[in-house]
C-alpha cells in the first residue's frame, strides 16, 4: 500500500472516530463542485474556444498540460516541447490551467506578431522580472518604452561602439591571460566569459573606470544566472505563478538574497558614474559624412530599424555619449522626461540582457569551434590573413569588418543555439495566422520559439549539421527575413544587436589567436537548459592548448 494511501486512509479512520466524516465528505464534494466549475469557465473562455482547433498535447481536467511537466528538469521540458512539436506540427496550443499559450515557429506567422506595431507589449510571464527591472526597455510598454527606446537606441550608435573597440581588445587580452592556468585541464569556459561580459559592460556602456575587485562580476553574473532560474520556475509552475505561495518559500528567501547582490552592484555602478560625471570628456564627437548617410538611406524598406545608421537630419558634427554618461545628462536636463528610477532600471535591464546573452553566446560558439575543427582552421586561415606576421597585436574596428567567416560563425551559433530561445507577447488584437485556419484572441499570449525556426528543415537543409555558409550573402538572400531572429526582429528587436556582434568578433578573435579550443564532447552529450537564457547544465567543457607562434 502506497504512503498516500495510507494517509487517506487514517484521515479517513480519524475522521469517522471523531464524527466528522460527514465534514470530510461535504469538503470532498465542495472540491468536486469548485473543480468542475473551473474546468466548466476555463473551457468557455473565448480563447480556449477560439483555438480549440489549433493542436494540442493531451490535456487533462483543471491542469490542462500542466500534468505533462510536473516533476520535470529543465531539460527534460525542452525535451518534452521539442517532442511534441515535432509530432503535432509548427503551431501548438498549450494550457497551464487557465493559462493559455500559443507556440510559433512559421516565419510568416512570427512576422505578422513581429513586424506590427501593436503587438508589441510583453506577456504576463515577464511579470516576474518586474522588482529587478522596473519599468526598463525589455519589459516595459505603450509611451514609457517608445519613449525610452528612442532616447536609448542612439547609445548605441555605430561611433560609440567603434570607441568601445580598444575597450572589448583590453578585456579580452585580460581574459586569455586568466585562462592560461587552464590549459591542458578539461574546464567550463562559460565562468570565464560570464566574468569577462560582465567586465566590458561595465567599462563600456556604464563607464566604470575601474572595474569591481576580486570576483565581484563573477559573483554578480552567478547571482544573475541563479535569479533566472526562479523566474523561469515562477514562470512553469503554476502553484508558485501565486505570489501567496512563492513568498512562504525558500526560493523566495533566496530570490531576495540574489536581488541584493544584483541590485547592491548595479547601484554602486550608478553612484560611481555620477560622482565621476564628465559629459564633455567623454562625448564621442562624429562628423556626419553626407555619403554615409545617402549610402545608409538607400537601405531597404524593410531592413530598416532605429538601430540602422540613418542619420538623414543630421547636419556638420554630432555630439554622443554612451548609455549611462546620456541617461546621467538627460536626467539632468529638465526638458526630458528622465529621472532617477529611469537610470536604475535602464542599468539594471541593460546590465542583464548584455552579458548573460554574450557569454552564453560565445561560450557555444567556442565550444561549436572546439568541436569542429575544420571551421575551426578556417576561422584561423582568416585571422592569419588579417593580422600577417603581428598577429597578436590588438584588434581595430577594421579588421573586425575584415572577419566575414568570424561572423558567418558566430551567427551559425546564434542559428544553432539562440541565446534567448524565446520571445513571449501579447496580442492586442485578434490575429489570423498564415500557418493554418487559425485565429489568436486579443490578449492571449503567443511564443515565438527561435529554437524550433532555426532548425527547420524546410528552411535549413541540414538543420542539425554546423555549416558556418548558411550565412553566405546568397544563401541569406533566398530565405525569409524571419528565420533567422535570434535578437528578436521589428520595431522591439534587441538593442544592442550591433554591440554584441562587434564585441563577439573581437573576444573570440582574439582567444582563437592565443589559443587552440578542443571540445570532447559532441552536441548529443549536451543537455540544454532553457531557463530565460539558453545553456548547458552539463557546462561548456573545453581544453585549451596554447598556440604556436604564427608565420603568415
Ligand atoms: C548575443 C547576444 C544577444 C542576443 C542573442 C540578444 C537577444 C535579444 C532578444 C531576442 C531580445 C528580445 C527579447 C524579447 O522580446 O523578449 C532582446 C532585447 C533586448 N536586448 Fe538583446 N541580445 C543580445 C545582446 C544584447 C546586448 C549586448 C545588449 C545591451 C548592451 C542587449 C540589450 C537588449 C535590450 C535593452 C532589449 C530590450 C529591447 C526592447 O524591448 O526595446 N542585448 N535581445
Amino acid at each position: 500500500m502506497s504512503a498516500a494511501t495510507e494517509t487517506v486512509q487514517e484521515a479517513i479512520t480519524q475522521a469517522s472516530a471523531s464524527g466528522g466524516l460527514g465534514a470530510l465528505w461535504t469538503s470532498l464534494i465542495g472540491v468536486v463542485v469548485i473543480a468542475a466549475l473551473y474546468e466548466y469557465w476555463r473551457r468557455s473562455s473565448r480563447e480556449y474556444r477560439m483555438t480549440k482547433n489549433i493542436p494540442s498535447p493531451p490535456e487533462v481536467p483543471v491542469l490542462g498540460n500542466a500534468h505533462l511537466v510536473f516533476g520535470c528538469s529543465n531539460a527534460e521540458v525542452v525535451a518534452k516541447g521539442n517532442a511534441y512539436l515535432e509530432q503535432l506540427g509548427e503551431t501548438l496550443r498549450a494550457t497551464l490551467g487557465h493559462v493559455l499559450v500559443i507556440f510559433l515557429t512559421n516565419p510568416n506567422d512570427i512576422e505578422i506578431i513581429l513586424s506590427s506595431n501593436n503587438h508589441l507589449d510583453k506577456s504576463e510571464e515577464y511579470r516576474y522580472f518586474k522588482p529587478w527591472f522596473g519599468d526598463g526597455l525589455l519589459i516595459s510598454s505603450g509611451s514609457h518604452w517608445r519613449h525610452h527606446r528612442k532616447m536609448i537606441a542612439p547609445t548605441f550608435h555605430q561611433s560609440i561602439l567603434k570607441s568601445f573597440v580598444p575597450t572589448f581588445v583590453q578585456h579580452s587580452k585580460n581574459v586569455v591571460e586568466r585562462m592560461a592556468k587552464e590549459v591542458g585541464k578539461e574546464f567550463d569556459i562559460h565562468d570565464y566569459m560570464s566574468q569577462t561580459t560582465v567586465e566590458i559592460l561595465l567599462s563600456t556602456a556604464m563607464g566604470v573606470k575601474k572595474v569591481p575587485e576580486g570576483n565581484k562580476s563573477f559573483e554578480y553574473a552567478k547571482a544573475v544566472v541563479d535569479m533566472c532560474d526562479i523566474i523561469h520556475k515562477r514562470q512553469v509552475k503554476v502553484l508558485y505563478r501565486l505570489d501567496s505561495i512563492y513568498n512562504m518559500t525558500k526560493m523566495r528567501q533566496k530570490g531576495d538574497k540574489m536581488m541584493n547582490i544584483i541590485l547592491g552592484m548595479t547601484k554602486r555602478v550608478v553612484m560611481d558614474r555620477k560622482a565621476n560625471y564628465n559629459a564633455e570628456g567623454n562625448a564621442i564627437v562624429e562628423e556626419i559624412d553626407e555619403s554615409a548617410k545617402k549610402a545608409a538611406a538607400k537601405k531597404v524598406d524593410g531592413l530598416r530599424d532605429d538601430l540602422d545608421d540613418i542619420d538623414e537630419n543630421d547636419v556638420g558634427a554630432k555630439r554622443r555619449l554612451a548609455l549611462l554618461d546620456a541617461m546621467v545628462e538627460m536626467a539632468k536636463n529638465p526638458e526630458i522626461e528622465w529621472n532617477e528610477k529611469d537610470i536604475m532600471d535602464e542599468v539594471n535591464t541593460i546590465m542583464f540582457e548584455g552579458h548573460d546573452t554574450t557569454s552564453a553566446g560565445s561560450s557555444f560558439a567556442l565550444c561549436m569551434m572546439g568541436m569542429h575543427k575544420d571551421v575551426q582552421e578556417k576561422v584561423l586561415a582568416e585571422q592569419k590573413a588579417i593580422f600577417g606576421d603581428n598577429f597578436l597585436r590588438d584588434c581595430t574596428f577594421n579588421d573586425t569588418m575584415e572577419m566575414k567567416y568570424l561572423e558567418r560563425v558566430i551567427m551559425e551559433t546564434l542559428r544553432m543555439y539562440p541565446p534567448v530561445p524565446l520571445i513571449a507577447r501579447r496580442v492586442d488584437s485578434d490575429v489570423k495566422l498564415a500557418s493554418g485556419p487559425y485565429v489568436v484572441p486579443k490578449g492571449t499570449t503567443v511564443v515565438v520559439l527561435q529554437y524550433r525556426v532555426h532548425r527547420r528543415p524546410d528552411i535549413y537543409a541540414n538543420p542539425d549539421k554546423f555549416d558556418p555558409d548558411n550565412f553566405l550573402p546568397e544563401r541569406m538572400a533566398k530565405r525569409h527575413y524571419y528565420s533567422f531572429i535570434p535578437f528578436s526582429a521589428g520595431p522591439r528587436s534587441c538593442v544592442g544587436r550591433k554591440y554584441a556582434m562587434l564585441k563577439l568578433k573581437v573576444l573570440l578573435s582574439t582567444i582563437i589567436r592565443n589559443y587552440t579550443i578542443h571540445c570532447n564532447e559532441t552536441e548529443a552529450d549536451w543537455r540544454l537548459q532553457a531557463d530565460i537564457i539558453l545553456k548547458l547544465e552539463n557546462g561548456f567543457n573545453v581544453v585549451l592548448q596554447k598556440r604556436q607562434p604564427v608565420v603568415a
